[in-house]
């Protein structure tokens, strides 16, 4: 039996530089692994079988089912696999859980079918699945590029606690391609911001809370009117600055004092909020 993790991941900095042929968007964004993870348990079997002991999760419409058919399809193998997936990372919330369970299961596949694949490859595999997948073979703080896909580790963000509110929003399938194709030209930025986090990460030095910068603020507001209201609940909760992670809808807020973080977490879940409590994470081994 194989167990692998997958941490989520939150933007301490995202910005949107263009709109690009192929019907992509040129990003520039200081990504950041989160210990709030899934968990995935891979065993040998003559099919495959793909499940998950949230609701409404549909193996069918999960990369993890994805990845299985594009190994398959690129070695020809035809082993199957009893995968069962414990989910803690909220699905489509803009903490890339779905793209971080589609990097576990390259990885778990691979090792479980002998493949044989390297990490090279598997992350070639993984731009394919998702722009946000390569990020989950390197974790830690990156600098992700291109469509997101292109990564720079960076020296790690400073050991944080991180206070995510998964807002009670609807959120409908394809609510990322939505965000992106809301984006307006005034929206978009040279990345240049994010190009000095990064300099101002490898070079040791505070990073200034104006610099955490989400090109999809605007279009967040836009798409969810009660966006600004979940905000202010979790300013009235203690929290001074609350950033929105990739496309949204959720917020978190960064705390040295672990008794802080704990305080606005709980404030949070008293007003019947869903929210986690979670620790920057570093790169993966
Ligand atoms: C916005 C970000 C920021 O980290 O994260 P999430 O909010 O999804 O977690 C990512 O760019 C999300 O990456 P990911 O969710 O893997 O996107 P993909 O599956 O590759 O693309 C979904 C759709 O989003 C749009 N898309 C995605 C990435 C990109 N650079 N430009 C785009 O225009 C495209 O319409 C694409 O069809
Ligand atoms: N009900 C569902 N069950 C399984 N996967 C889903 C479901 N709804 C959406 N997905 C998948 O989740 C991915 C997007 O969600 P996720 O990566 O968790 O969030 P985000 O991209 O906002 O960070 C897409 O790949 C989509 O196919």
């Amino acid at each position: 039996m194989l167990k692998l993790l997958a941490p989520a991941k939150i933007n301490l900095c995202l910005e949107v530089t263009g709109r690009r042929s192929d019907g992509y968007h040129e990003i520039k964004s200081i990504i950041q692994a989160i210990d709030l993870a899934d968990e995935l348990v891979f065993e040998p079997a003559d099919t495959l079988s793909i499940s998950a002991d949230a609701p409404g999760w549909r193996a069918e419409r999960s990369l993890v089912s994805k990845a299985a058919r594009m190994l398959q399809e690129r070695t020809g193998t035809s082993f199957g696999a009893r995968v069962r997936l414990t989910k803690r990372i909220p699905l489509v919330s803009g903490l890339g859980g779905d793209s971080s369970d589609g990097a576990a299961a390259l990885k778990g596949f691979n090792r479980l079918w002998h493949l044989g694949l390297s990490e090279a490859e598997l992350m070639e595999i993984g731009a394919a699945l998702g722009s946000d997948v390569p990020f989950f073979f390197c974790g830690g703080t990156a600098l992700a590029e291109g469509r997101g896909e292109l990564l720079a580790p960076l020296r790690p963000y400073p050991g944080s606690w991180v206070v995510i509110l998964m807002p009670p929003l609807r959120v409908e399938g394809g609510k990322t391609a939505r965000l992106y194709a809301s984006l307006r030209p005034e929206d978009f930025s040279d990345g240049s911001l994010t190009e000095e986090f990064a300099r101002l990460l490898m070079e040791g030095s505070a990073v200034p809370p104006e610099m955490f910068h989400n090109t999809f603020e605007r279009a967040a507001f836009e798409l969810w009117p009660d966006f600004g209201r979940y905000r202010w609940r979790f300013i009235e909760a203690g929290a001074t600055r609350v950033f929105l992670s990739g496309a949204g809808p959720s917020l978190f807020s960064l705390h040295a004092d672990y008794s802080e973080a704990e305080r606005i977490a709980a404030n949070l879940e008293e007003q019947g909020l869903k929210s986690f409590l979670a620790r920057t994470a570093g790169h993966l081994e």
